[in-house]
């Protein structure tokens, strides 16, 4: 959401970010129903001086004038409730074109349909040669029983997994080291539950529009996050937050769910894209100040290059186009690890700064120094998420004898292990 003042003043920067990120929304009917509602609340102002004006009037007036103020009166709130359903109706309406309103993008971001239009910043990591030929990562969990994927598609159908053995504690490992190296950098960790009300799925943006990737829960006002970013966004909600508590840094471990409608035919083998997955979030809280916000944004990219090389995996890091940044997003950049079976870079992490954008929808304040009340820009960045990780990680650190080296900085969370499926 951005402020209507700036909407109001800033239309044609407003129009080219509905543009450039092709966002469905007609700016040009937002603000005739902004005048429209401007013009109905000046009417209703006007009334409602003279219903006042008129009862002050009447103890003063003579027993014969009484009688015809008081109609008067009766007539003018009789025309004031009658304006109450266009006003109302008005209210609403805007509220949600407001809720499409697109952020604008940095200058920096490019401008683009799609990702196919995303700009490659750089790459880390030098990429595995194998001396034999590689197996694909399904091919190797079925090699060491680490997995029942046919058991549980008769269970829980497609898009679902079921790890065994090794690799459990391989993604309980994982997940640890991400937890630990976010909690190293001062995030407070957070365990959470992907069950939230509709209205927090409207805080992050993912409402209106991202409705059909949304599992809702029958006979029940909830539904399931796709993301911690969802709850741990809604967290605050409604309170108003000191200066000084700022930045508010967390890192959120829980599950997410997503239809992933529209994916049909995508990554349908093994793990990459499954229906329910684990999760640890970095979710930031900042100052409403941009050269904060993006030295943050620079802080959760590093984090998660930092687990990306204590993992010991190949990726590069691309900068998000406006056609595949999402509508709340001032900027945004993807990490993606090497795949070797597809001998291509597969996104794992996913890095945004929002501004106040999302602010301002969850109704999160905080008072500044100077004792103004503000809204706070938020960030968000993947730290880990499994099993999606595993695939880059079991086909890099696959070795001739199909065991897979674990790297130094994981060797600790496996008691000490340097190889799996010995
Ligand atoms: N269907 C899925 N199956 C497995 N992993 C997924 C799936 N969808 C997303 N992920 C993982 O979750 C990461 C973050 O998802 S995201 O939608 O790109 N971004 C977010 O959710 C943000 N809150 C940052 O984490 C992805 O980069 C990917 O690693």
């Amino acid at each position: 959401m951005l402020d209507l003042k700036f909407i109001r003043d800033n239309a044609d920067t407003v129009r080219h970010a509905i543009q450039v990120k092709g966002v469905p929304l007609d700016l040009d009917e937002l603000l005739r129903v902004d005048r429209e509602l401007v013009e109905l609340r000046a009417r209703l102002e006007t009334l409602q001086a003279e219903r006042n004006a008129n009862a002050k009037l009447v103890p003063k007036a003579g027993a014969d004038e009484r009688a015809a103020l008081i109609a008067r009166g009766k007539d003018l709130a009789e025309e004031i409730r009658a304006q109450e359903p266009a006003l109302r109706a008005h209210e609403d309406a805007l509220k949600q074109l407001l809720l499409r309103v697109p952020n604008i993008p940095h200058p920096s971001v490019p401008v683009g349909r799609d990702d196919s239009e995303n700009v490659e910043l750089r790459r880390e990591g030098t990429l595995p040669t194998f001396s034999f030929t590689p197996l694909d990562h399904v091919q190797l969990l079925e090699k060491h029983g680490w997995a029942d994927l046919e058991r549980v598609a008769r269970v829980s159908g497609s898009r679902s997994y079921l790890l065994k053995g090794d690799a459990v504690r391989l993604e309980q490992a994982i997940i640890n080291y991400a937890l630990d190296t976010l909690a190293d950098a001062g995030f407070t960790l957070v365990s959470t539950t992907a069950l939230v009300r509709p209205d927090t799925l409207v805080g992050t943006g993912h409402f209106p529009g991202g409705e059909d990737q949304v599992y809702k829960i029958e006979g029940a006002d909830l539904m399931l996050a796709g993301t911690a970013e969802v709850p741990v966004n809604s967290l605050h909600a409604g309170e108003v937050l000191a200066e000084a508590d700022l930045p508010v840094t967390y890192a959120a471990i829980s599950a997410a769910f997503r239809s992933e409608a529209g994916s049909a035919g995508r990554d349908v083998r093994g793990l990459m894209r499954v229906h329910e997955f684990k999760k640890v979030e970095q979710y930031v809280i900042t100052r409403a100040d941009e050269a904060e916000g993006l030295a943050m944004f620079e802080r959760l990219l590093g984090n998660a290059e930092t687990i990306l090389r204590g993992l010991e995996l190949p990726y590069r890091v691309l900068q998000n186009c406006t056609g595949d940044m999402g509508a709340g997003k001032v900027l945004m950049y993807d990490l993606e690890c090497w795949v070797p079976s597809e001998e291509k870079y597969r996104e794992t992490h996913s890095c945004s700064y929002l501004g106040d954008w999302q602010a301002r929808r969850t109704g999160i304040r905080y008072r500044d120094e100077a004792g103004r009340m503000q809204f706070p820009h938020t960030l968000n960045n993947t730290g880990i998420a499994s099993p999606r990780i595993l695939v880059p990680f079991l086909e890099v650190h696959q070795q001739a004898d199909g065991t897979v080296r674990v790297p130094a900085a994981l060797r600790p969370y496996l008691g000490g292990r340097e190889v799996l499926g010995a």
